[in-house]
């Protein structure tokens, strides 16, 4: 499904900040993700034990470029993470804006026709524009990662409506909600909607009981996936009756 992958999971799961390495070690096994990301420039020191403690959890790799704030900046990067981990599938992060953290939509742009040029598989960060998805698909990318709410913000799906413009105008592209989201139902809620997979980091590594809430996250990320798989009935304005009425009762 990303590029000839099939994860276990839809949840894709961060892997920065969490209180211990056991804790990020545990909230990997019970979220049930298939595929971690981890960041190359904010490892924290952690370095080579950090990535084996990664790769021990036998989810597939996902480097990102989180912190480039420049095209050349993350295509260096990106050039990195393929020496140093043997994978050519790369997040790509080029962020724009300080107080957003906004990807760059004419960075990222630039960045992933190099990238995928030299033969990258690309996951591009950006904002739910429709036309950078397809210049972007254009250039052969071929997933798109629309952002829910700005990093670490919990906000959930803060343009839901142009999300689901966006899921309705890209039915062939796996599509994977980043960033933003902060609550298990905000997660579901965009599985509901027909997105391809959630990654999120910052709800679990910050939660009080980061293995509690990544179990939570995975459950609600597969419930979600089931809903759409079996079709929600769609709102109505009006009251149906549930019940259908056969005649009527006879009184005495
Ligand atoms: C860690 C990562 O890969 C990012 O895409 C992002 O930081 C996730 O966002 P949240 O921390 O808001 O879940």
């Amino acid at each position: 499904m990303f590029y000839g992958f099939t994860p276990a999971s839809r949840l894709m799961l961060g892997t920065a900040g969490y209180p211990s390495p056991a804790l990020l070690r545990d909230a990997i096994a019970a979220s049930g993700a298939g595929i971690i990301t981890l960041s190359l420039r904010r490892e924290g020191g952690e370095g080579a034990g950090f990535r084996d403690l990664l790769r021990a959890s036998g989810c597939r790799l996902l480097p990102n470029t989180a912190g480039c704030h420049s095209a050349a900046e993350a295509i260096t990067t990106a050039r990195m993470a393929r020496e140093l981990l043997g994978t050519g599938w790369i997040k790509l992060e080029v962020i724009g804006h300080a107080d957003s953290l906004q990807p760059d939509p004419f960075a990222l742009l630039e960045a992933a026709r190099v990238l995928c040029a030299e033969g990258f598989e690309v996951f591009p960060y950006m904002t739910e524009d429709l036309i950078l998805g397809e210049r972007l698909v254009e250039a052969g990318c071929r997933v798109l990662m629309p952002w829910g709410a700005p990093i670490g913000s919990g906000q959930g799906l803060r343009h839901a409506e142009a999300l689901r413009a966006m899921r309705a105008h890209f039915p062939d592209v796996p599509l994977v909600i980043d960033a933003g989201i902060g609550a298990p139902s905000q997660a579901m809620r965009a599985m509901e909607m027909g997105f391809d997979a959630v990654l999120l980091n910052t709800a679990v590594a910050r939660a009080l009981d980061p293995v509690g809430m990544a179990r939570a996250f995975g459950q609600a990320v597969e419930a979600g996936r089931l809903a759409h798989e079996a079709g929600l009935m769609p709102p109505r304005d009006m009251a149906v009756p549930s019940t259908p009425v056969l005649g009527m009762a006879r009184l005495g």
